[in-house]
């Protein structure tokens, strides 16, 4: 293919993504106390984009309230006043625009709203009295025949609207993500999937597919501004990295390897990557994509949230681990001699490619690590997604490419929600701590390096398993759930572990607060955290983890 057709398919590749997520136009209408003001700020947060509220608008304009203009011009002045704000807003293209209740009954309004993205948000009559129910600021809900004009309203708020999103009884976020995630054009894979990852740090497709590496770059949004582009690639994983490199055509490429290992995890694997970037000039809107497992994909991610402060990043998880689990939700560190992770930043990719087909072959990395954390993501999930892994158990062992696809489809999607939830880790993204307290300090007790390795994480989760039963949360018959889903993965359930080694690695963990803090099952399905344990709940919990 010649440079330019390639160049230009890019370009308009990008520009689509662009427009269809980033660029366009997203307009909220629908009844008072629909949730417009509210829902529209976080929809421009999550996607990083500006937000105006034509009645803050105006307001601001006119140096008066609304209830002001009402009383002393009446409603025919203030709406005059609103079609010629919404008709600048609208030439002014701010992202995302909240209509006032009354906008679209204007047909000059309704007008101009052709061609943009409207989103009707549907409040039931009584519920919208009830949000905004003694509020001044609103002279329609003084008058009588509020009843009339909500209901004379309805049809026009449907047949203006381009999607309609139910907001009775959830939450202004939860609303919010369901806009986005109507907004998103899903690209077709075939075999494969995306799922949204709406994180506040920003809103990105993980995609996951047997052979999407080919499709690597189309899938990138900010593939086709770059002019640079940074390959930040595991040494194992230089194919997959050439691969990339092909579809890079009329970009400046720079290359760079770094060893899928642990020990790779230090300062100076991030000076040498940034000053090689810096050398070669890297901008801000330029490109870096990390290729490689786990540690790969973090290092590539703390370049580029530091480099120019934050540059555009992309990952492309090789590992079972890193495609199920960690390349999704922005989490990147390196190691200090005194403790693993310590310095870090949680940055969220611009897009994740997982090419399953690479994370199945039989003599890659990272595999049994993988294992360990759909186990978990299942355990967190509940008995459906336990019974889902356990029927592809034997797949599962003898790398089936179909079952990676789908385990790790599915792992992502969890995955994808949990961060969407909580990316900065105040809420349920702890959850995911499931097993991995114990595991750390199993590590640190033990020297196996748990990022290629599953057992730390699958003995990790027995010993939560057993003190989840001594602190009587779980039945014994969940503990032997446990077991047996991760004996049929081939992972190990039992370890020696001595309850004081146990509690010195603990003093050194980062999550160390006056006492280690355990997430714990009370049913599988239902995580707690904040949990605490007793001395002699962990010996006895240990006990019973050891083997025979
Ligand atoms: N989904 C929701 N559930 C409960 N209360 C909501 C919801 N969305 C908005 N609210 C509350 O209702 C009131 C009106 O919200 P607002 O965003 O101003 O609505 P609008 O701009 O559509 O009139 C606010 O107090 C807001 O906190
Ligand atoms: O429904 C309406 O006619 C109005 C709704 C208000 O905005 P919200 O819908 O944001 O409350 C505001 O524009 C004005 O009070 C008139
Ligand atoms: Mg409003």
């Amino acid at each position: 293919m010649s440079r330019t057709p390639a160049c230009l398919r890019q370009a308009l590749i990008g520009i689509r993504f662009f427009t269809r997520i980033y660029m366009l136009m997203v307009v909220l209408i629908g009844f008072m106390g629909a949730g417009k003001s509210t829902v529209g700020r976080i929809v421009a947060d999550l996607l990083g984009v500006s937000f105006v509220d034509t009645d803050v608008f105006i307001e601001r304009h006119e140096g008066r309230t609304i209830r002001e203009m009402f009383d002393l011009h009446g409603e025919a002045y203030f709406r005059q006043i609103e079609r010629a704000a919404v008709t600048e807003l609208l030439e002014d293209r701010a992202s995302v625009l909240a209509l006032g209740g009354g906008a679209p009954m204007d047909r000059e309004i309704r007008a101009l709203l052709g061609g943009h993205t409207v989103v009707y948000l549907h409040v039931p009559y009584e519920q919208a009295l009830v949000r905004v129910h003694g509020d001044s600021y609103r002279p329609l809900l003084h008058g009588s025949g509020v009843r009339q004009i909500y209901d004379s309203r309805m049809p026009v708020y449907e047949s203006t609207a381009t999607i309609r999103v139910e907001t009775d009884g959830r939450r202004p976020d939860d609303v919010a993500r369901e806009v986005l995630h109507r907004l998103a054009p899903t690209p077709n894979l075939r075999d494969g999937s995306s799922c949204l990852v709406t994180a506040v740090g920003g809103t990105y497709f993980a995609h996951a597919g047997p052979g999407v590496t080919a499709r690597a770059v189309d899938l990138i949004p900010n593939a086709a501004a770059a002019e640079s582009v940074v390959i930040i690639s595991a040494t194992q994983d230089e194919q997959i990295s050439d691969s990339i490199a092909s579809q890079l055509d009329g970009h400046s490429v720079i290359r760079a390897t770094v060893d899928d290992h642990e020990r790779s995890k230090s300062f100076s694997t991030v000076a040498r990557l940034a000053e090689q970037m810096a050398t070669q000039m890297v901008h801000r809107n330029d490109l870096v994509i990390g290729v490689g497992g786990e540690v790969v994909c973090e290092i590539a991610g703390l370049v580029a949230a530091l480099f120019n402060r934050g540059i555009p990043l992309a990952l492309v998880p090789t590992t079972l681990v890193a495609q199920a689990d960690s390349a999704i939700g922005g989490k990147n560190a390196i190691s200090l001699p005194q403790g693993r992770n310590l310095i870090g930043t949680i940055y969220q990719p611009v897009a994740v490619v997982a090419d399953t087909a690479v994370a199945a072959r039989k003599d890659q990395r990272g595999y049994s690590a993988g294992l360990a954390e759909i186990v978990k993501h299942a355990l967190l999930q509940g008995t459906d997604a336990v019974n889902a892994v356990m029927s592809l158990a034997g797949a599962l062992r003898g790398r089936d490419p179909a079952a990676v696809n789908q385990a790790v489809r599915v792992s992502q999607e969890f995955k994808a929600a949990v961060v969407s939830r909580d990316d900065r880790e105040t809420g349920d993204r702890v959850f995911l701590n499931y097993g991995h307290t114990f595991a750390h300090a199993i590590e640190w007790a033990t020297g196996v390096d748990g990022s290629d390795d599953g057992a730390p994480i699958a003995i990790g989760m027995m010993a939560a398993a057993h003190v989840s039963h001594i602190q009587g949360r779980m039945s014994a018959a969940e503990v032997e759930v446990h077991r047996d889903l991760l004996v049929a993965l081939g992972l190990p359930t039992s370890a020696t572990v001595d309850v004081d080694r146990l509690e010195a690695a603990w003093m050194r963990d980062k999550k160390y607060d006056h006492g280690v803090r355990l997430v714990l099952l009370d049913r599988i399905g239902v995580p707690r955290r904040g949990c605490t344990a007793t001395r002699e709940e962990l010996a006895t919990a240990l006990a019973a983890l050891a083997p025979g």
